[in-house]
C-alpha cells in the first residue's frame, strides 16, 4: 500500500466530510493522485473534442532533418522548459521550489521525495507527506536476490551506466503492471499498477546504483543496510559510503531533485515515454531511457566535462588565466570537438540548474575555494564569448553538466564514469511521473510519420 499519513488512516478514503477536507494535506500520494486525475482527464477530453483541430505550429523541412528541434509535438504536464527562463515544475521555478519544497530533517536542500510529489500531483507536499513517502521508499528499497546476483556477476570494466540499465530491465520480473496486463485488467486500472511499479523502481534505483558503485570502485566493502529513518538520497549517500559527509549528501539531494525532469523532449525522458507508449512496463521503459542518457551529448556530458576540465588543468598548470582558458577552448573547437557542458537543444540562456549548483558552491567556502570549482567558474566566464565567436552553437552558455560532476570530484567522489548513474537515479522522477500520467490519461502509442528524402522532395513540389 502506498504511503499515507497516520492521522489520515482514520478517515474513509471517499469521505467528503468537513473533517476529511481539513485533513487534505495528510492524504497519501495515491489518494492525492486519485483526487487530481479526473480534472486532468476532463482537461484532455476538452482539448481533444473542442480544440483537436487547432493549429499550434508548422512543420518545416529543417524540423524533420534537424532532430525535430522546436517541434511542438509532445504532451508533458509535469514541467515546461522556457528557452530564456529555464525549467518550471508545474509552474514553479527552481528558486520557488527551493523555498517551498520540504527538505530532509536537518537539511536545507530540496529532496527527491518532495520533487517527486510535486511532479506527480502538481501539489507541494507537507513535511509529513514527504516523510511518509521517505519511509515508504525505504521500506521498498531492497533488491530481489537474483538482481543482486546479476549485478555482482558483471565485470568491473562494464560501464556503470550499462550495468544500471541491465539491472533496471531485470527488475521487470517484479512488474505489477505486466502481471496485471497478463491477467487482463481494464484500461482505467492501468495507472495504479504503473504507479506501484514506478514507486518500487524509484525506491530501488539508488540501492542498485550504490551496489554498482561498491562493486566497481570499492570491491569487498560491505553495503550498509537501508536506514528506514533516512530520506531516499540520504540512504543513497550512505550506501555509496559518503553518509558522514553532510555537505555532499545535501549536494546529492539538490542534484537529484534538480535533474528530475526537463520537460518531455529530452532524449532520456522522450525514450521512456516512447517505450512506455507501447505498454512496455516502467522497468523496461526506464531502462531504455537510461541508455539514451548514457550518450555524451546528453547525460554522459557530466563525465566528459570533468575529463575535459582536468585535461585543461593539466595543460595550463597553476597559471589559470582567462587567456589560458580561452586558448584551450579554441584548441578544443579547432580539433572539431564540442565543448562539453555548453549549448542546449532548447535553452538560450545559462541553465538555471547550473546557476543553482554554482550558488550551492558559493555558500560553502571549501567549495568556493576548490581549484576544480574555480576552474569551472572561470571557464563559464570565458566560454560564452569564445563560442559566440566560433559562431555555430545557438546557445553559448553553460548547461547543468558544466558543473555537476566537478562538485562530486571536489568531494572525493572522483570516479567520473559513475556520474551519469547519479543522473539516472534522478531522471526517474520525471520520466516515471509521465508514465503514470500517460496511463491515467490513456495516451496512445507514439508513432510519428517519417519520410524518405525522395518523398520530402515530392511534398515540396506539391
Ligand atoms: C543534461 C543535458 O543533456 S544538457 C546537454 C549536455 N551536452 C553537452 O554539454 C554536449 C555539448 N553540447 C552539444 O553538443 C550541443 O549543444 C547539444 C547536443 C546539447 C545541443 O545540440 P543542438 O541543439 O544541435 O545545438 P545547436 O543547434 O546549437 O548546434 C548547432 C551547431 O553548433 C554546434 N555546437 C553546439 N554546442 C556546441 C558546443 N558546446 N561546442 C561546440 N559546438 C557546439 C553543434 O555541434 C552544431 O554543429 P554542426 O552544425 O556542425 O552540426
Ligand atoms: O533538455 C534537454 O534536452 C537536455 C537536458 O538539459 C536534460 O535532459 O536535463
Amino acid at each position: 500500500m502506498l504511503a499515507r499519513a497516520r492521522v489520515a488512516r482514520l478517515v474513509p478514503l471517499d469521505s467528503s466530510s468537513f473533517f476529511s477536507k481539513r485533513l487534505a494535506s495528510t492524504k497519501s500520494l495515491k489518494e492525492t493522485l486519485q483526487e487530481v486525475i479526473p480534472a486532468k482527464q476532463e482537461q484532455l477530453r476538452r482539448l481533444k473534442t473542442e480544440h483537436g483541430q487547432a493549429v499550434v505550429g508548422e512543420v518545416k523541412i529543417e524540423n524533420i532533418i534537424g532532430g525535430m528541434r522546436g517541434l511542438k509535438a509532445m504532451l508533458w504536464d509535469a514541467s515546461v522548459l522556457d528557452p530564456i527562463e529555464g525549467i518550471r515544475f508545474h509552474g514553479h521555478s527552481i528558486p520557488d521550489c527551493q523555498k517551498v519544497l520540504p527538505p530532509a530533517p536537518g537539511g536545507k536542500e530540496i529532496i527527491a521525495e518532495s520533487m517527486l510529489w510535486l511532479l506527480l500531483t502538481g501539489q507541494v507536499p507537507t513535511t509529513e507527506q514527504t516523510r511518509e513517502l521517505s519511509r515508504e521508499l525505504a521500506e521498498k528499497g531492497e533488491l530481489p536476490e537474483f538482481v543482486e546476483t546479476l549485478i555482482d556477476s558483471l565485470p568491473a570494466t562494464l560501464h556503470p551506466m550499462t550495468q544500471l540499465g541491465m539491472g533496471v530491465a531485470a527488475l521487470n520480473r517484479e512488474s505489477s503492471f505486466q502481471a496485471a496486463y497478463e491477467r487482463g485488467i481494464k484500461k482505467s486500472e492501468y495507472w495504479t499498477h504503473t504507479l506501484e511499479d514506478c514507486i518500487n523502481l524509484i525506491a530501488r534505483l539508488p540501492v542498485l546504483a550504490a551496489r554498482i558503485y561498491r562493486n566497481v570502485y570499492r570491491p569487498g566493502t560491505p553495503l550498509p543496510a537501508i536506514n528506514k529513518d533516512l530520506d531516499l538520497v540520504g540512504n543513497y549517500s550512505n550506501q555509496l559510503g559518503y553518509g558522514d559527509n553532510q555537505s555532499l549528501t545535501e549536494y546529492l539531494r539538490l542534484y537529484i531533485a534538480l535533474h528530475g525532469d526537463h520537460e518531455g523532449g529530452n532524449a532520456s525522458a522522450h525514450t521512456a515515454h516512447l517505450v512506455g507508449s507501447t505498454l512496455s512496463d516502467p522497468y523496461l521503459s526506464y531502462s531504455a531511457a537510461l541508455f539514451a542518457l548514457a550518450g555524451p551529448l546528453h547525460g554522459l556530458a557530466n563525465q566528459e566535462v570533468l575529463r575535459w576540465q582536468l585535461a585543461m588543468q593539466k595543460e595550463i598548470g597553476d597559471n589559470i588565466t582567462h587567456e589560458n582558458i580561452k586558448d584551450y577552448l579554441w584548441k578544443t573547437l579547432k580539433s572539431g570537438q564540442v565543448v562539453p557542458g555548453y549549448g542546449h537543444g532548447v535553452l538560450r540562456n545559462p541553465d538555471p540548474r547550473f546557476i543553482a549548483l554554482q550558488e550551492f558552491c558559493n555558500t560553502r567556502p571549501d567549495l568556493k575555494n576548490s581549484p576544480i570549482i574555480q576552474l569551472v567558474t572561470k571557464t563559464s566566464e570565458v566560454a560564452p564569448d569564445v563560442l559566440k565567436e566560433h559562431g555555430k552553437t545557438k546557445n553559448p552558455y553553460p548547461n547543468v553538466d558544466a558543473t555537476s560532476g566537478c562538485v562530486l570530484y571536489h568531494y572525493g567522489l572522483t570516479e567520473f564514469k559513475y556520474y551519469t548513474v547519479i543522473f539516472g537515479v534522478s531522471r526517474a522522477l520525471g520520466a516515471l511521473t509521465q508514465l503514470v500520467w500517460a496511463r491515467a490519461l490513456g495516451l496512445p502509442l507514439e508513432r510519428p510519420k517519417s519520410y524518405s528524402m525522395d518523398a520530402l522532395e515530392e511534398l515540396i513540389k506539391k
